[in-house]
């Protein structure tokens, strides 16, 4: 399977382009007119440049309003398609993308069309050129790719044949099962993009919202599935409109691309086995059993602060590194790691960052497994020299520098801790936090794409629909990445301004990936009252929050007195209630979370987020905290 990607679907000169394109391992590009137009080298030189790149141009696009036009503007479409197949014969590319007329004096009538296209295809015939027709959304006469595979059909020319969109079909609603009917061989290319759902002109969407497979609300799936079962061979391609991506970050955009494609074709192939999906075979997705461990790299005065915060949550420390300045902290199920060292990817995550989290560790069923998708989907592997008697834990960069270990209860991995520390390494009941809730990555708006495909395509695991949290001083989008029975669960959260308490930690923090961790307990009022003893110092929440919890709710005697009283925030849905209690923030940012989920809760206190930031940002600026 040769996989492609038009080059208006990312950031750059084209240059720049063809470097992510070719690094991210695609075979080939479509070549936008646009980018070529707009590149100061002529037509040889530029398709030298994409052969020099290792690339393939199996697509040249698009040329627009070409059928149904009436004399003399027929005429003139006709020099104009000459033209630009010499340009195709100078870059090196044989087939071009027709799109549906938009020509206000285009006729109409697909006799005509086809006319028009039986003699263009003769005249690409003749220079060894093909054309594709694709049906634009809001093409004037034809905007359904049935209608123009009908004009493919009644052209009946070898040179010419349908090209699809997922875009196009999909935005209409027009169900992709009835590409199953045209024959796989009359369809030339494949064009590949999501988008979100939204109510919205079919072009404007097209041209500002489309999103790489996987990271919208279309069934790309259903649409491929029904490409490949009709049979078609060739290149798989994303052609992918956004403002965002025109102004991001080149090479991430173009191995999200790559890694959005072999997810899919993955997908396809093992939901429509009949079909002949031309992939290296690769381990599936699998479900996530949990968070094995947490990795900060802190030293110095911030350890010790660091230290402090664990222990007044009821951490206790269960081992010490045999080769390392590693300290291993236990309470319930969850592992606090401590890094000190002063070499290696948590030194280097300290020095540029401060104490924050540099390694998160996810138990799976098999760690090997998931580290060869990994690598499938484009991921770097991770790894770092390692000393004697220490295990190998298969890792991979996830994003913004960020490490993922994984692990799993094979008789290596499952023996890491005993086999690398020494200390007693017993259970620690602390304060009765026994599980790590969720996690909460900050990132800018412009990398939660990134990030939310990173998870959902490695792991069987599904976002959510993005909610709104409202910053005393912006706007931070939230959205749940999960696993499907809660094992685990990812808050991705993204700042668009500095002035938010995200954007705050992401600039002092240098872009640190995770801002929070929440740890679940079964009872927080006892937890809460262990941790008083132990000096735990909560974020206060004002006394208006409680007056409006009375007005929204009805709570049993004596509770809401007692939520007061600890500082508990609380929301429910359908099913059950949820109780959360924050920590002021710590170093540049960070701050933990103590939750208790009663009766099958699933959301995550959204409601609460914006006095939760109001209150801690008050914190701050009487601590004064600068920058926010
Ligand atoms: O938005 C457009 O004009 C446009 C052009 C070419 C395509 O292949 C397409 O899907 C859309
Ligand atoms: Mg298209």
């Amino acid at each position: 399977m040769k996989t492609a990607i038009a080059t208006v679907s990312i950031s750059g000169n084209l240059r720049e382009k063809l470097e992510a394109i070719a690094a991210a391992g695609f075979d080939g590009i479509e070549i936008f007119e646009q980018d070529f137009i707009a590149d100061e080298a002529g037509p040889r030189e530029v398709g030298r440049m994409i052969r020099d790149h290792g690339l393939e141009i199996p697509l040249f696009q698009p040329f627009r309003d070409f059928e149904g036009l009436p004399g003399g503007l027929r005429a003139k479409a006709f020099d104009r398609a000459e033209r630009k197949f010499d340009l195709m014969q100078e870059l090196g590319t044989d087939l071009v993308l027709f799109c549906s007329s938009c020509h206000p004096e285009s006729l109409g009538g697909i006799d005509r069309a086809a006319d028009d296209f039986a003699e263009l295809g003769e005249r690409a015939a003749r220079r060894g050129l093909r054309v594709g027709f694709e049906a634009l959304a809001w093409g004037r006469h034809i905007n359904d790719h049935r209608d123009a595979w009908e004009v493919v059909r009644r052209a009946d020319h070898p040179a010419v044949g349908l090209i699809v969109d997922s875009f196009h079909t999909l935005s209409r609603g027009i169900d992709p099962d009835t590409i199953r009917r045209i024959p796989g061989d009359r369809i030339f290319f494949v064009q590949l993009a999501d988008a979100p759902k939204i109510d919205m002109d079919l072009l404007y969407w097209s041209r500002h919202f489309r999103n790489m497979p996987g990271e919208g609300d279309l069934n790309v799936q259903g649409f491929m599935r029904a490409v490949m079962a009709a049979g078609y061979t060739g290149p798989v391609s994303l052609e992918i409109f956004n403002d965002q991506f025109r102004g991001g970050p080149t090479k991430t955009l173009a191995r999200d691309g790559y890694r959005s494609i072999v997810a899919l074709m993955d997908d396809v192939r093992r939901a429509e086995p009949e079909a002949k999906v031309d992939l290296a075979p690769m381990p599936a997705r699998v479900a996530p059993r949990g968070v094995s461990f947490i990795e900060f790299a802190s030293r110095g005065d911030e350890a010790e602060e660091l230290r402090a915060l664990l222990s007044g949550l009821g951490f206790e420390v269960v081992g010490q590194h045999r080769n390392k300045a590693v300290t291993l902290w236990q309470q319930g199920e969850i592992r606090i790691v401590v890094n000190a060292e002063e070499e290696g990817h948590a030194a280097r995550a300290f020095n540029l960052r401060g104490t924050s989290v540099c390694d998160l560790g996810l138990l799976v069923d098999s760690a090997a497994e998931v580290a060869e998708r990994a690598a499938r989907l484009g991921s770097q592997p991770f790894s770092q020299p390692i000393g004697p008697g220490e295990v190998p834990i298969p890792a991979v960069r996830g994003l913004s520098g960020s490490v993922l270990h994984f692990m799993d209860s094979s008789a290596t991995l499952g023996g890491v801790w005993e086999q690398e520390f020494t200390g007693s390494g017993g259970a620690v009941p602390g304060a009765g936090l026994q599980r790590v809730d969720h996690i909460a990555q900050t990132m800018t708006y412009d990398e939660m794409l990134s990030w939310s495909l990173f998870y959902t395509t490695l792991l069987d695991m599904r976002k959510s629909p993005m909610v709104d949290v409202i910053d005393p001083d912006g706007l931070v989008r939230s959205q749940v990445v999960e696993a499907p029975d809660g094992a685990l669960r990812v808050t991705l959260n993204g700042a668009d301004t500095y002035r938010t308490l995200a954007g705050a930690f992401l600039e002092e923090s240098f872009g640190a990936p995770v801002q929070h961790i929440a740890l679940a307990t079964d009872d927080i009022f006892a937890t809460l009252d262990l941790l008083r003893a132990r000096g735990f110092i909560p974020l206060p929440i004002p006394q208006n929050y409680f007056d409006d919890l009375a007005a929204r709710f009805d709570f049993p005697e004596g509770l809401l007195e007692k939520m007061q009283a600890a500082n508990v925030l609380y929301d429910e849905d359908a099913s059950g209630a949820f109780f959360q209690c924050y920590t002021p923030t710590f170093a540049g940012g960070f701050f933990f979370e103590i939750v208790e989920r009663r009766a099958g809760y699933s959301g995550y206190g959204a409601p609460n987020a914006p006095f939760r930031i109001a209150a801690q940002k008050r914190l701050r600026r009487t601590k004064g905290v600068p920058a926010l």
